[in-house]
This record gives structure tokens, sequence and C-alpha cells, in this order.
């Protein structure tokens, strides 16, 4: 992503904004609430339009990024993939078929997601009918089943329980060990310090500096960053 820019108000929107994510990486993104990482998400994706810059996949801009390539693309992004009449294992059949996966290989796939995820007990549950937790681990198998190549989350523990939030980490870390770009954005600093190659702070659309995932006092890191950009923009 290079100077990508969308405004939605005085300190609202992208404002130029430009990181990279390499194959492998595990690339965290850290601001408050506002700070626009769903908006950079949502960018990242094509989901919204830029009024300047550009976002390339593999080199490609995002408007001529092949098919093939989607397909090899995993994202969790405001709304989980889910139809809510459709129980967990239907979901995820639907999902594998959407990303390409041949129909001899969907049983087999969307059964590793089951288990992965911790889902057993609800393969057979209605996504209505799940609790929060379980319907956002639904989505992350949605979004991870396909062994995707690029993976895009925006918090993606905001409604785990802590089992489920080591259970992510250690998914996104084998998918990274297996060669996967994984780009998170997250409000907790200690929980994407276990797990991140590279930590960027957002603050009002802007990327304003980075922190060490083994630095001693994180927070007090962001917060300084933080801070300092605050009063560099206030009149
Ligand atoms: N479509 C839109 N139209 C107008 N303003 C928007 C739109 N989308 C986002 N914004 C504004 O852009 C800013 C960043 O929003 P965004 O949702 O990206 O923040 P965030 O960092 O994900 O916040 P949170 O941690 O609360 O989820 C906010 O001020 C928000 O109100």
């Amino acid at each position: 992503m290079r100077e990508a820019t969308r405004v939605f108000g005085a300190d609202a929107g992208l404002f130029g904004l430009s990181l990279s994510l390499a194959a492998g990486e595990v690339h965290a993104i850290i601001g408050l609430n506002g700070a626009g990482k769903t908006t950079l998400m949502r960018a990242v994706l094509g989901m919204l339009a830029l009024t300047g810059g550009t976002v390339s996949i593999d080199g490609t801009p995002l408007a001529r990024v092949p098919t093939v390539t989607w397909s090899r693309v995993g994202h969790l992004v405001e709304h989980l993939f889910a139809y809510p009449e459709l129980d967990t294992r239907t979901n995820l059949e639907v999902a594998a078929r959407l990303h390409g996966a041949d129909s001899l290989s969907i049983p087999g796939i969307v059964d590793t997601a089951i288990s992965e995820l911790g889902l057993v007990r609800y393969a057979q549950v209605r996504a209505a009918r799940l609790s929060q937790g379980n319907r956002n681990r639904l989505g992350l198998a949605a979004a991870l089943q396909h062994d995707p190549s690029l993976i895009v989350l925006d918090e993606p523990t905001n409604a785990l329980d802590p089992a489920g939030v080591i259970l992510l980490r250690e998914l996104l870390l084998r998918r990274a060990e297996g060669g996967a770009g994984v780009l998170v954005s997250s409000h907790h600093l200690d929980e994407v310090a276990r797990f991140a190659d590279r930590i960027s702070v957002l603050n009002h659309g802007q990327i304003i500096g980075s922190l060490a995932p083994g630095e001693h006092d994180l927070e007090r890191a962001f917060f300084d960053l933080v801070h300092a950009d605050d009063e560099r923009r206030a009149p």
C-alpha cells in the first residue's frame, strides 16, 4: 500500500498511508478506537475506494489482481462470512467453494477447520444461534481454511475467550511459518507482541511509528508515540 488516501473528515480516514507485508510475516497494526484500522483493512482488500495512492498484491494493482490471486486471500473484516440460517459446517462448505476448492476436497478442508477452531460441538448449529465468540470462530475458520497466502484480519480476537486467543495465535504463526503474509489489527499490545514480527502504530489515519515486539514497556512506547503525534497536531 503506497500513499493510500481517503478522507472522511479532518482527522478521519487514511492520509497518505504506506505499508508493506512480506510473505511469512505477521504485521500488526495497533491504534486507538477510531484510528483507522478498519478503514485501512477495507482499503487493503479493495472494499473502500481510495482517492489517492495505490494498493498492490504481489506487485499488481488491486484493479488488475486476477481471481486466482483473490482465491488465495483470507479475510475477516467487519462482517463475518456466514449465512445465519445455515449451520457451521454448511457455511464453511459454501466458503470453501467460493474460494475455489474442488468438491472432493471440501469435506476434508471443512473437517480440519472445524476441529482447528474448536467448533466440533457446533458443527450442526445454525450460525444465527452461535454465541458471538463462536460466530467469530466460524468467521476465522472461513477466512483461514483454504490455506490463504495473504491473511487480513481486523481485530480478530475481540470476541474470543482466552483459549480462542491462544488458538488463533498458534494458527496464525503456523500459517506465517508456511509462508503466508498476515496483516492483523488489534487494540491489545500484549497480545500482538506475542506473535507479530512487526508492529505499526496507526493514529488519525497515519502510521506514526513502529514498536519492536520484544520492547520492554510496549504500552508506554505506544502512548509516547500517540501523545507526541497528538501534540504535533494540536492547534
Ligand atoms: N464510511 C465512512 N464514512 C465516514 N466516516 C467514516 C467511514 N468509515 C470510517 N469513518 C471514520 O473514520 C475513522 C476511522 O474509523 P475506523 O472504523 O477505521 O477506526 P478503527 O481504528 O477501526 O476503530 P475501532 O478500534 O473503534 O474499531 C472514524 O472516525 C470513523 O468514524
